[in-house]
Parts: structure tokens; sequence; C-alpha cells
């Protein structure tokens, strides 16, 4: 595959702050992206990625703060460059494809606007279309196609003049879910076949951990956390974050001498516990890798779910009393009926404590 582009582009945004009325929507943002690298911008509907991606792209003009792009700034200190002028492609949500134009009309009227002669456009077109799997669609009406063949389209419309920056807004989010999954995995390819920089808002954690270096989980405004995927998963920074990314059951507990009583009146009490500092009300994770059905006496409870996936069961245990109980989620080899008794072993390496006092 040759790529459509070179290479990307820096983006450095200090300090962004944007208000509309009483409202602060971007809470003094910082971010470091280097060239070619994949930020999603994660979090909850209203926590203020579109407006993020708006100011970056020059949509939307922020009230404070500052926004480079390859070390020019686009954004602050007096100057706002609009789109045209910050050297971007954007994918959105609705396809945006312009429906009396054919495919071909749409992913060439970039390389119009830039005045690129009809030869080149005619080639750079053709490429950018078997680049998206969409090779001989040229000449189709854009309501012929089907929506994931429509998002495609916008994603050659989008890389065809060579952006050093793409910025994507949720461009799965109207797809089902078989084909979010495959366009996701070709874009997070693309992207690397490219070296475009690039920065995809959504809120799917699935599809930011399939496709980005980096992930800044977003909410009320401010960015909670931001690493790569794997930091966030290991090494969430806040009960809050690891709620977000869904990372296990989160019980309040108490810390002990011994371990931790949670609040459903199960008591954990542990080999390792010792290590986990001092006695308090917090937080506990307990992600599905951290337990195993086995033999212990450390855990016992009642299977109430069991769901097949990839050649494991995802299996649900209740722990605890009646009316407080707490539901565990892990991975189990065989299938068993539900209310069975199981007990579990817990790796007590991979549970993570949030003191309410840090
Ligand atoms: N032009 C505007 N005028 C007034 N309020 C706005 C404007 N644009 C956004 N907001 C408000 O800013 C907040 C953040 O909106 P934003 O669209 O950035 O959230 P989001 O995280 O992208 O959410 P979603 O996933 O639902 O698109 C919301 O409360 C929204 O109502």
């Amino acid at each position: 595959m040759h790529p459509t582009s070179t290479a990307g582009a820096s983006i450095e945004i200090e300090g962004l702050v944007q208000r509309f009325a009483a409202n602060t929507v971007l809470d003094h943002i910082d971010i470091r992206l280097e060239p070619g690298r994949v930020l999603a911008l994660l979090g909850p509907s209203g926590c203020g990625k579109t407006t993020l991606l708006k100011a970056l792209a020059g949509l939307d003009r922020p009230v404070a703060g500052r926004i480079a792009i390859d070390g020019v700034t686009v954004s602050g200190d007096g100057v706002f460059l609009p789109p045209e002028k910050r050297g971007l492609g954007m994918v959105f949500q609705d396809y945006a494809l312009w429906p009396h134009m054919t495919v071909g009309g749409n992913v060439s009227f970039p390389l119009e606007v830039r005045g690129v002669d009809r030869r080149e456009r005619a080639s750079r077109v053709a490429h950018a279309l078997e680049l998206v799997g969409l090779g001989g669609f040229g000449s189709r009406q854009p309501g012929s196609l089907s929506g994931g063949q429509q998002q495609r389209v916008a994603l050659a419309r989008a890389i065809v003049a060579r952006p050093r920056v793409l910025l994507f807004d949720e461009p799965l989010s109207n797809l089902d879910r078989d084909l979010r999954e495959t366009l996701c995995a070709e874009i997070g390819r693309l992207l690397r076949d490219l070296g475009t920089t690039a920065v995809y808002v959504t809120h799917d954690h699935e599809e930011a951990f399939t496709l980005a270096d980096t992930v800044a989980v977003m909410r009320g405004g401010r960015i909670r956390q931001m690493a790569a995927p794997d930091a966030l998963i290991h090494e969430p920074g806040t009960a809050d974050v690891a709620e977000f990314l869904k990372l296990g059951a989160l019980s309040r507990a108490e810390r002990t001498e011994r371990g931790w009583r949670l609040d459903c009146g199960v008591e954990l009490v542990g080999p390792a516990a010792g290590s986990a500092g001092a006695p308090g009300p917090g937080h506990l994770l307990i992600p599905p890798a951290a337990l195993r059905a086995g033999t212990g006496e450390t855990l016992r409870g009642l299977v109430i779910a069991q769901r097949y996936r990839g050649g494991q069961y995802a299996t649900t245990v209740r722990v605890g009393a009646a009316g407080q109980a707490l539901e565990l989620a892990l991975l189990t080899d065989v299938r068993m009926p539900i209310q069975q008794a199981v007990a579990l072993d817990v790796d007590w390496s991979r549970l993570r404590w949030f003191p309410l006092a840090a």
C-alpha cells in the first residue's frame, strides 16, 4: 500500500477554555501529541469532546488558551485560523456526503478547491478509494451505498488531500456492531499506514482502545487521565476512570488491618492485602482477571448469568448479603448452571485500591 500522506503534524493544546454563557464546557485542557500519533477523546455525553474537536478544527473560537499545529499557533495569542487554513481532514458521524455528486465527485472536491489538475485528481481519487476498499466505486451515487460504504467515502474524502491531521467525530456510531468493529480496525490500520496524526472522538471505550496510542478520558470539561490504553487498564488513576472504563466490579469498602470489608458484607482477607496502605474508606476495583473459579475459601457466591464469548464464558457471580449484594465478573472455561455455588480465588496483585483520603 502506498501512503497517501507522508507524515503527521504535532499538536499542542495549552490551557484551553471554552464557555457557553455561564457554562464552562472545557476547563483548562492541556494536550501534547507527537506527529503520527492517534489520540482518542473518550467520555460520556456532554463532557466536552466535540467542543474540543471543534476548537481544534477552527469551527469554534475558544475563550482562552492556545492551540499549535506543528509548532504554528492556529488559535490563541490573538490568532484564529479558519478550518481551511489548518491542513485538516475531518470525518463526521453523519457522513456529510453531497448527494447530488458521484462518489468520485465527493472525494475529488477537496482537490478541486485546492486547484489540483484533472489528471492528478483522477489518480489521487482512485488511490484514496482503493485505500478505503472502494476501488471502482467512483461513478456510483452515495445514496446507492450502505452506511458503512458511505462512511468509507467520507474517509477517502478526508485523506485525499493528504492532511497532516485527521479529526474524527464519532464516525462509527450510526453503524451496526459488526461493521463498527471491522471499520474501527481498518481505520486504525489506515492511520498507521498513512502516518497521519489523528484525534478521534468517541464514547465507546472499545473503539478508543482499538485505535488509539493515547486515550484522554474526559469528564465535566476536564481530562481525568491521559495515557496509553494498557496503562489505563492496569493503572486507572481514580475510581471514576475505572468505573467509566468498566474495568471490573467497583465496591465501596473499608480498608482494615487484614484486608478489605466490602459494602456487601464480604470480608476479603489475603496475603498481599497488607501492602495496600492505611486503614480507611475508599473504593476497591476487582477486575475479571483478578478472579478465577477455584476451591478457595476467600470468596463464595452464586452464578447468576453466563454469556459465551470467544471460547470462554463471561460469568457473573453474586456475592454478599441479600439486598446489598455485589456482582463480580470473571471468565470461565466451563458452562455452569445458574444459581450454582462457586468459590473464587483472588489474584491480589490485580486488585486496585482507591482510598477516599487520597
Ligand atoms: N454552541 C453551543 N452553545 C451552548 N452550549 C453548547 C454549545 N456547544 C456545546 N454546548 C454544550 O457543551 C456541553 C458539551 O457538549 P459537547 O458536544 O462538546 O459534548 P460531547 O462530549 O461531545 O457529547 P456527545 O457525546 O453527546 O456529543 C454540553 O452541555 C452542550 O450542551
